[in-house]
């Protein structure tokens, strides 16, 4: 610790918490803010091997946390606001294991993709749920992927060795103050629940009577309050709501006489709370139309998988993604389970039909008939998700791929799986680069369609850009130039892909 942080000694808790992670126990730590709780993943970091996972719900906090690591402990970052370069590149240190500790927003957990690439990566030592309190505060409807973190995913999906979740209370802040005060010689008293029933009532009758100037409580302290001349009411932090602000603030000057509120703040609470504190409401009829698709008797029985398009299920009800998501999860993770959420998939699909009317395609194929019925059409083109598909038509995720296969479908996204492969080939052997790649893409993309072409099947392809870097070294605009003539090509007329 002296040679990686310079401190000479450990503070209050750290040792125990670090030497309990060390020996693989679980565990809540609670210090107060600043008491140094980082320490304690950090040192650990460096003692265990593999990779120790931070989940943080502020990508502001991410970043001050990476800036702090010292530079023995290698670590990276993954967050939405992220460039897909930023991003390939933290995934490429973590795969090759150059990472010592990374940083994630609870929400990656549902990330299929990044799911299956830490369970095939290196070993994680320890996961580490930094202000564990969004588990369970504030409102139900805030991160309700922390919500989630609760259940097994951690332990026996990603083989967690152990998992620390990480909160400062204001229990032990408002004995600090309390502290202060006194030996700045006010006398002040703490308050909260973590205190006896008989300590605290001696605490109201000593404020009551003028015995003590000062207490510094949490919320447990003034509802009932009845002392008519008290002077001041300092919020140290922001109260959780403006309710709870105005109720707080009414303690003081009961008696008529003017008194004093103040509110201390400082930015990152303030960003913190501003965060963590919204909520969305939504009425009893949204849900019970919301709960009726889910639980549709026509089409859903017990075992089926139920599909839900995010975007435009969030349209249709009028709910925000992460209120659906809360809605789910509370379903899934209340006392009875009504359902079981699998991971997030990019599954949607548009058709494009070109050479055969869809009318006429559907009167010969059930499948097509069905994803006629259940798409959503955008400018003539039929948007679905294959999960729903499969689950109408009474087949897999994967049946329902190769039926489409077999109607002479070509997918787009493996046509660029082609046109990217062409690409680095040709640079490799003949030195081209971006537009003199065309001829030779142009051919890999004319081979691939050389089968017969009925229908258009662009899987996720706005997605696939930006995805993982796999695709970065392609100049895209050049493969779909040269996919586009092509097509043109084949069915003879201008489409739009
Ligand atoms: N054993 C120690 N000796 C001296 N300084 C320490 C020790 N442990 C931590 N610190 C310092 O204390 C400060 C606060 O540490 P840290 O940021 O880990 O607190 P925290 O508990 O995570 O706070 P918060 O609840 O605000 O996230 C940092 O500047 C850190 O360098």
């Amino acid at each position: 610790m002296k040679l990686t942080h310079g401190y000479d000694c450990f503070r209050e808790g750290q040792l125990e918490a670090i030497r309990g992670v060390l020996l693989g126990e679980s565990m809540m730590l609670v210090l107060p803010t600043g008491a140094g709780k980082s320490l304690c993943y950090q040192l650990t970091a460096l003692i265990l091997p593999g990779l120790t996972l931070v989940v943080s719900p502020l990508v502001a906090l991410m970043v001050d946390q990476l800036r702090q690591l010292p530079p023995t402990i290698p670590g990276g970052i993954l967050s939405s606001s992220q460039t897909s370069e930023e991003s390939s590149e933290t995934l490429r240190l973590l795969c090759e294991g150059h990472l010592k500790v990374l940083f994630v927003s609870p929400e990656r957990f549902l990330n299929a993709e990044f799911l299956s690439i830490v369970r095939d990566g290196p070993l994680i030592s320890l996961v580490v749920i930094d202000e564990a309190h969004c588990l369970s505060e504030w409102s139900h409807n805030f991160r309700p992927a922390y919500f989630r973190l609760k259940s097994s995913i951690l332990l026996t999906e990603l083989n967690a060795k152990c998992v620390l979740a990480m909160t400062a209370t204001a229990t032990s802040e408002t004995d600090q103050i309390s502290k202060y005060l006194c030996d700045n010689n006010i006398t002040a008293k703490s308050y909260h629940s973590g205190i006896p029933a008989s300590h605290r009532s001696r605490t109201q009758e000593l404020f009551c009577s003028n015995k003590i100037r000062v207490v510094v409580a949490t919320v447990a302290f003034g509802m009932g309050l009845d002392k008519s001349d008290v002077g001041a009411v300092i919020h140290y932090s922001l109260p959780e709501s403006i309710e709870e602000y105005i109720q707080e603030n009414g303690r003081a000057g009961r008696d008529g006489r003017l008194s004093h509120c103040h509110l201390l703040l400082d930015d990152n609470t303030y960003y913190k709370l501003r965060s963590l504190s919204y909520s969305d409401g939504v009425d009893e009829y949204t849900i019970n139309k919301f709960l009726c698709q889910i639980f549709n008797n026509d089409t859903n029985a017990l075992g089926d998988i139920c599909s839900l398009v995010k975007e435009s299920a969030s349209r249709k009800f009028d709910m925000k993604e992460e209120v659906m998501f809360t809605i789910l999860t509370q379903l899934e993770l209340g006392e009875t389970q009504y359902v079981r959420l699998l991971p997030q998939l990019n599954v949607t699909c548009t058709l494009h039909f070109h050479k055969t009317a869809p009318g006429l395609l559907s009167d010969k194929d059930m499948l097509v008939a069905m994803i006629l019925k259940k798409s959503e059409t955008k400018q003539g083109h039929y948007v679905f998700d294959i999960p729903t598909i499969a689950n109408c038509v009474g087949v897999t995720n994967i049946d329902v791929s190769n039926q489409l296969l077999k109607l002479k479908v070509r997918k787009l996204d493996a046509m660029f799986k082609i046109a990217s492969f062409a690409a680095t080939e040709c640079k490799r052997d003949n030195g081209c680069s971006d537009s003199l790649h065309t001829s030779c893409m142009n051919q890999n993309i004319s081979d691939y369609f050389s089968g017969g072409c009925d229908v258009l099947l662009a899987k996720s392809l706005n997605k696939m850009s930006k995805s993982r870097g796999r695709y970065t070294q392609i100049d895209f605009p050049v493969v779909m130039e040269a996919a586009t003539l092509e097509l043109m090509n084949f069915i003879g007329k201008s489409v739009q892909v």
